[in-house]
């Protein structure tokens, strides 16, 4: 049977990675488990009178280059190893983008459709008063994933701003501009996800003029994901989908009109213009890039070999699993894998941080001219690699991310 626990996928990974660079046992162990879990537990009053209590996690999962960094999810199905496995690969994605910080992922078990606005505040802050000693801007600093948003980050700051006794924006990332954020953080994600699918274009003589492109997933990373690879790269989105289906259309898909249909409706299901696929089916579409957006363990040993798509660009984290990475690999398909693909996000909160630090903002183009150098720069170093040891992509962005979090380790007289 495949593995399909992310927390046991995530090992995997690195027990592959550990071997290609003979690392010592005491080094694998320590990156093997994470630093740090804290578990809460959190009281809300509801509109209704009625007081729910919800689980939340914040798993710190290694500081050796910086504080810990990674998003939090408000999610019904969120559970402790989904959480472990999200913060290791934001170790690899901070260090494979040569941030000066660890990795770290939050959870708290919710669903935020079936929650007001009030309901969804009071959980925000309660969230960060129970964590509030283990966070802070140079100690561990959320940001948004699945379900939260820019102005949850907002109530966050706020609560912990309070717990301060003065204003700390730095302790979160993905804020609204009127309160600390970043330029150019919301599209960050896809930004700097389609800057890697032009590399890898240019690396495997790819046209992307009029290529084909299908997105699972609209909600951050996957709306901007086809608003840019329209605009910015001048492919055609011919699949879109959320959590209640997808829509097709050969002619190509405006993402502003399926934007405002879901604004409307809740999905971009029934879109006028459009026929109607499932989110399997959209996966195995013959298109040139596949661009899968929402969550985990997507591409399987099951639907592996049915992938037509030349690029799989991941901007979701842990959307393949290793016995389909085998698959594709094999089959020659060139996947940009997800801490490489989607560490536009993280790079961006970084550079939100550097502003928070120094109290001085700058334009969206310099934003995406930084962003853009360290994406190319990361996507070049995991290629370069790919080759030298004939490994796939996946397998060489561990090695380029591994050894610098295990050089940190032993400088710092940890092994
Ligand atoms: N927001 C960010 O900055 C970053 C996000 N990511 C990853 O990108 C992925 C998407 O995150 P966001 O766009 O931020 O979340 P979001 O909450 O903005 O949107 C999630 C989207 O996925 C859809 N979805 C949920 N379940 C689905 C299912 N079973 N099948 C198809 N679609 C489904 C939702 O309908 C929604 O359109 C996640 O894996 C997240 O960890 C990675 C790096 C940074
Ligand atoms: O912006 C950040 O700090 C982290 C975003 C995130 O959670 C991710 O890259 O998976």
């Amino acid at each position: 049977m495949e593995k399909l626990n992310p927390f046991e996928i995530a090992q995997e990974q690195l027990d592959t990675c550990a071997k290609i660079l003979n690392l010592d046992q005491a080094t694998h162990e320590l990156l093997r488990r994470p630093m740090r879990e804290i578990w809460v537990s959190l009281p809300v009053r509801m509109d209704d009178g009625s007081t729910k209590v919800f689980q939340g996690f914040r798993v710190q999962y290694n500081d050796a280059k910086g504080p810990t960094k990674g998003g939090i999810r408000f999610h019904p199905q969120e559970t402790i190893d989904t959480v472990r496995a999200l913060a290791a690969w934001m170790t690899w994605k901070c260090s494979l983008l040569d941030l000066p910080l660890g990795g770290g992922k939050g959870g708290v078990i919710c669903n935020p459709k079936e929650m007001s606005q009030g309901e969804l505040e009071r959980l925000s802050r309660a969230y960060i008063r129970a964590i509030h000693p283990f966070i802070g801007p140079d100690k561990d600093i959320p940001a948004p994933d699945v379900y939260t948003n820019p102005q949850i980050m907002a109530w966050m700051a706020d609560e912990y701003s309070k717990a301060c006794g003065k204003n700390q924006f730095g302790v979160v990332t993905g804020k609204p501009l009127a309160v600390g954020g970043s330029a150019g953080r919301g599209d960050a994600t896809a930004r700097g996800g389609l800057y890697t699918v032009r590399e890898a274009a240019k690396a495997l003589g790819i046209d992307l003029k009029g290529a084909r492109v299908a997105i699972q997933g609209f909600g951050n990373a996957g709306y901007y994901a086809a608003v840019l690879a329209q605009s910015m790269l001048g492919c055609k989105i011919v699949a879109v989908s959320d959590s209640r289906g997808g829509i097709f259309n050969e002619q190509g898909i405006d993402p502003e009109e399926a934007k405002a249909h879901k604004g409307k409706t809740g999905s971009v299901v029934e879109l006028a213009g459009t026929s109607s696929i499932t989110n399997e089916a959209l996966l195995e579409l013959d298109v040139d890039i596949l661009i899968p957006a929402a969550l985990e363990n997507v591409i399987t040993e099951r639907n592996a070999a049915n992938v037509k798509a030349k690029i799989v660009a991941e901007l979701a984290n842990g959307p393949t699993t290793p016995e389909a990475d085998d698959i594709l690999y094999k089959n020659g398909v060139h996947v940009i894998p997800d801490f490489l693909c989607n560490a536009g996000g993280v790079t961006v909160s970084y550079f939100e941080m550097v502003q928070n630090f120094y109290m001085y903002y700058w334009d969206e183009a310099e934003v995406h001219e930084r962003l853009d150098k360290k994406m190319t720069v990361a996507y070049k170093s995991v290629f370069d690699t790919s080759k030298q040891y004939e490994i796939n992509m996946r397998q060489a962005a561990y090695v380029v991310a591994v050894k610098r979090v295990a050089e940190a380790m032993k400088l710092r007289g940890w092994v």
